[in-house]
């Protein structure tokens, strides 16, 4: 006999937390089943504890610059506060109680275990079954991709999972990908002492963003010790029981030799895990297809999150699951609009960008003005001195005089971006943008620079 709910959502991230609280809270009858962790992969293995890593890492290297600007500091850098705080604060000890009690408060009955798609509208986790009335949410977000490397395979490699769990640091490691993770937690890492090195595939960190952002990346990370490689693959990985060989290039003679070797090479979503197929869906798909309302091409089928292949931000998530909250509950609401997609690589300093590059805007065919402009030709900038390393870039649809991409790279690169944001999202014309008044003497004085010199 099958159990009977109005909704399923499966997989409790952010997306499908969100999604399950508030149709409960709207009052359906809401089944969410979770695997793992109330909460997903952001609360207990990425965002919060890599932040928490990060704002630690940011402490020491900002004591570092007290002897150029301040007197002296004594430092020494001890990796247990971070591991004690992660493991206390951020993640009560991998433990999910607290989330769960909350989810259940809001109405949603949680079932824990392993859920599979058996059919529209039909769920089953081992050997009990559930059928919704209304629908199926599909959230259950990304996998490490591990690539295959020679020799990769059975070693006892780290993913972000073992990263965010390190009770202590190793002396070296090796990091596989510089992308978002890889530079994080590269530089975090080298502020702890441990001597890193970053092998990258494409030619430069960073590279779904503006070469201007993979560049001050490199050189960020360079200052703080980290050595970085770059157009080079993994040939052949050894693990000889205390530490790992990485065969890179083109002969056996150029090796590297770490404690660790972390793999942050991408993620991906097992679609075939989630037999997709017994609703019609393409099961080898890097992604599930949804509209601009989170609907599949399934019926009664939402998808939200990182399997959407639409951004892998806990931010996307959680915007889409409004959206298909909405959507479930026949609500009208603007659809999806990723036009203004920002994100933000928190390293020191941070690079946030939002919308498109200049490279993705001319492949788009328009007809680009851009500009580039170091934060320390800022009042602002000057002043901070030391830590102080930035820019920021604008991209313009000169046809249409509005900003379609914007990067913004500072101590507080994030938070700058929101006045980029702003005008991406609401296509606040660049002759508006420069008849506004910048407060004196602000990082985001660099914006207004930038569009001045728009070319
Ligand atoms: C190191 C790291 C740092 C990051 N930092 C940031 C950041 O600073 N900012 C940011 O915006 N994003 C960041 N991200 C990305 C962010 O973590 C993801 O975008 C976000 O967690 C995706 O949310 P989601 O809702 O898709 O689900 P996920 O968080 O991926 O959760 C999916 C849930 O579904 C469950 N599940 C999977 N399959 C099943 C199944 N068959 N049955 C039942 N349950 C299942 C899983 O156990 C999991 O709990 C980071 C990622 C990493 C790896
Ligand atoms: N601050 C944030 O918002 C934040 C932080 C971390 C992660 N994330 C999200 O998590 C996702 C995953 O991050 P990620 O850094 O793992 O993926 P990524 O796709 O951003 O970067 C992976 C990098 O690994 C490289 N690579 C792949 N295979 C390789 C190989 N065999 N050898 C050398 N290099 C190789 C790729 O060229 C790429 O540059 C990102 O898409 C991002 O959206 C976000």
């Amino acid at each position: 006999m099958s159990e009977r709910a109005d909704v399923i959502v499966l997989g409790l991230g952010p997306g499908g937390e969100y999604v399950a609280g508030a149709l409960a809270e709207a009052g359906l009858d809401v089944v969410g089943v979770e695997a793992e962790l109330v909460g997903g992969e952001c609360p207990y293995w990425a965002c919060v504890p890599s932040k928490m890593m990060i704002r630690a890492g940011n402490a020491l290297a900002e004591a570092l610059r007290v002897p150029d600007l301040a007197g002296t500091a004594d430092v020494t850098a001890d990796w247990s506060k971070v591991a004690g705080r992660i493991r206390e604060e951020a993640t009560d000890g991998w433990n999910d109680q607290v989330a769960a009690d909350r989810l259940g408060a809001k109405g949603v009955r949680l079932v824990r275990g392993t859920g599979r798609l058996a059919g529209l509208r039909r769920v089953t986790i081992g050997d009990r079954t559930v059928e919704a009335r209304r629908g199926v949410v599909l959230a259950t977000g990304t996998r490490p991709r591990i690539p295959s490397v020679p020799g990769l395979s059975g070693t006892p490699y780290w993913t972000n999972r073992e990263a965010m769990a390190a009770a202590d640091l190793p002396a070296s490691m090796i990091v596989l990908g510089g992308g978002a993770v890889g530079v994080e937690l590269a530089q975090v890492f080298a502020r702890f002492r441990c001597a890193v090195t970053v092998l990258e595939g494409q030619d430069r960190l960073l590279a779904q963003e503006e070469p201007e952002a993979g560049e001050l990346a490199a050189q960020a990370l360079r200052a703080d010790g980290v050595r970085i490689l770059t157009g080079i693959r993994a040939r052949r990985i050894i693990h000889d029981g205390t530490a790992f060989t990485v065969q890179v290039g083109g002969t056996d003679d150029e090796t590297l030799r770490a404690e660790r070797l972390l793999v942050a090479a991408g993620r991906h979503a097992d679609l075939a895990a989630l037999a997709v197929e017994t609703v019609g869906l393409d099961p080898t798909a890097p992604a599930v297809p949804t509209d601009g309302r989170m609907r599949t091409p399934a019926e009664g089928l939402w998808a939200v999150g990182d399997l959407t292949g639409k951004g892998a931000f806990t931010h996307v998530s959680m915007y889409q699951a409004e959206i298909a909250v909405r959507d479930v509950l026949g609500r009208s609401a603007p659809d999806a609009d990723y036009r203004a997609l920002p994100r933000v690589t928190f390293t020191d300093p941070e690079i946030g960008a939002v919308g498109l590059t200049e490279r993705q805007a001319r492949a788009q065919g328009l007809r680009v003005r851009t500009s580039v402009l170091p934060l320390a030709s800022s009042t602002r900038g000057w002043i901070h001195g030391p830590g102080g390393e930035g820019f920021v870039k604008v991209v313009e649809d000169a046809d249409r005089g509005v900003l379609v991409g914007a990067t913004s790279a500072a101590p507080a690169g994030g938070e700058l971006l929101y006045g980029l944001s702003v005008a991406v999202h609401a296509e606040v014309s660049v002759r508006r943008l420069m008849e506004m008044i910048y407060a004196y003497p602000t990082f985001h004085r660099t914006v207004g620079a930038a569009l001045g010199a728009l070319r």
